[in-house]
């Protein structure tokens, strides 16, 4: 975090960052097909070794993306008394500045849904108009289908065929905990008035807690991902494309033998020892463009135990036993909610 002498009012209580230098070696995003025969080994590569990949030919009819596009536009645009009707966010609703309950701040605002198991925003949620409704089901709907590719994906790699739906049923599930935000970051003129070296904090550093993430945003660049060595790499905007982020509770680690990836539910993290991490992301505002991007998070149900799926018990991974305690993701996500936004937030699970 960067600390200047007059920092400009309208930044109050949000962080300065320290660009980052180029990463020496700058890696690039390992970019799936969904179409190409290969495609269910490479995600299970690039879950593997980055926690981060982007989705090319994924079949979601870009009418559909640019709909909620234009839709989240138009509801960002309207007079701030209509978008405060939906709002604070608590945690569900519309949010301006302040992430979560716990003092976190970033340059956006935002729309923070709930969706239901059949993709559908909760009728709970304080949504802001029946047009953005219609379209954010829509949308939902079809971004689903490419979270529970992935996780089929990642579930035949570990398990074999017969077990594909081994994840991706935890959120088919009747009471699976999905979420749907729209972010937007307006531009941030204030920045050409620091110096070069600093950027402003979008969206602070942090781990989706959930299974997975999909991303999509507009042509405003912004996002970066942590690297294993902590280095942040900026990643290119592809407005046709999706982001997959890992979330806490999927993890990723290497099998000794260096061509099989294993990934394991949040438990199975403890038997390799805390040495994997779920990808870690955040968001740098930009001084001239809107960034707007839309993101779905694939949880399962409240009730459901985060541990070793059966089948991966007894692999060889456990030398040092488990460091975490039992628990359900709803125990995960309450422990998340009293966080911070940057929090380890496995922290208050380990035994
Ligand atoms: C600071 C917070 C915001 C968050 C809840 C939390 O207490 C810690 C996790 C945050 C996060 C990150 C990923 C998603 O954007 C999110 C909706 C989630 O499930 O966990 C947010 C939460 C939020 O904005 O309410
Ligand atoms: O807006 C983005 O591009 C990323 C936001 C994000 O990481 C989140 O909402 O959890
Ligand atoms: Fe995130």
């Amino acid at each position: 975090m960067v600390v200047l002498a007059t920092t400009p009012a309208a930044l109050d209580q949000i962080s300065l960052l320290r660009s980052s230098p180029e990463p020496l070696f700058f890696p690039g995003v390992p970019a799936v097909d969904l179409s190409s025969p290969g495609a269910a080994l490479a995600v299970v590569d690039a879950c593997q070794r980055f926690g981060f990949f982007k989705v090319v030919n994924h079949g979601v009819p870009m009418g559909v993306v640019d709909r909620l596009e234009a839709e989240a536009v138009r509801f960002f645009a309207s007079p701030q008394v209509e978008k405060d009707a939906s709002g604070p966010a608590n945690p569900l609703g519309y949010g301006n500045k302040r992430i979560g309950r716990n003092g976190d701040m970033g340059w956006l605002e935002y729309l923070l849904l709930a969706v239901n198991h059949q993709g559908s925003v909760s009728k709970a949620s304080p949504v802001p108009s029946s047009s953005l409704r219609e379209v954010v089901n829509e949308y939902v709907g079809a971004v689903r289908g490419v979270a529970t590719w992935v996780l089929e994906a990642v579930a035949e790699g570990l398990l074999g065929v017969a077990r594909r739906d081994a994840l991706s049923g935890m959120v088919a599930d009747a009471g699976s905990d999905q979420v749907f935000r729209v972010n937007h970051y307006p531009p941030c003129p204030l920045l050409e008035r620091l110096p070069d070296s600093c950027s402003v904090t979008g969206f602070g550093e942090h781990t989706d807690p959930q299974l997975v993430s999909v991303l999509r945003s507009n042509g405003t660049p912004g996002l970066q991902v942590a690297l294993r060595d902590g280095r942040w790499l900026p990643v290119p905007p592809d407005r046709d494309a999706f982001f997959v982020i890992v979330g806490d509770s999927l993890e990723v680690t290497k099998h000794p033998s260096p061509s099989i990836a294993y990934i394991h539910l949040l438990y199975q993290k403890v038997l390799t020892n805390g040495r994997m991490k779920s990808v870690r992301h955040r968001v740098v505002a930009n001084s001239l463009k809107p960034r707007v991007s839309m993101i779905y998070f694939a949880g399962p149900a409240p009730e459901q135990r985060i541990a070793p799926l059966p089948e991966l018990l007894g692999q060889g991974h456990g030398e040092q036993g488990p460091l975490y305690r039992d628990f359900t993701w709803g125990d995960y996500k309450k422990a998340a909610y009293r966080s911070r936004l940057g929090d380890d937030r496995l922290d208050p699970f380990r035994i």
